[in-house]
């Protein structure tokens, strides 16, 4: 192959991998959207019930399922604890903005 052959070969590679990952964004995006739907519903049942936005304990198992799920998929654990953490502390916003 010469140059110019090798480049467009790179370019379509490049396509292709770059088309999997706006798919894979896309999939991202809905299913944190169809989990904050989830967590919506939490937050109302947390206040009709008087209970607190944060369950630190839960918090302590999901983080533990999760690393595991992670090493088994092959991402980097600390990775998959540090993106669970930013959601989760988003939820507990999301909650205490419900109680005030
Ligand atoms: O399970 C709950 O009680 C939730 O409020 C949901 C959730 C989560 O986003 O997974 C958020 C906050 C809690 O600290 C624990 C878990």
């Amino acid at each position: 192959m010469n140059d110019a052959e090798d480049s467009a070969r790179a370019q379509e590679i490049l396509s292709d991998l770059r088309h999997s990952i706006d798919n894979l964004d896309a999939i991202l995006v809905h299913t944190l959207a169809e989990r904050f739907k989830c967590t919506q519903e939490v937050g109302r049942l947390k206040v009709t019930f008087g209970l607190p936005p944060a369950d630190p304990a839960r918090e302590t198992r999901q983080i533990a399922r999760l690393e595991k799920l992670a090493e088994d998929a092959g991402l980097d654990p600390v990775f998959a604890k540090k993106f669970l953490r930013f959601i989760v502390d988003e939820v507990i916003r999301h909650h205490q903005q419900m109680q005030d």
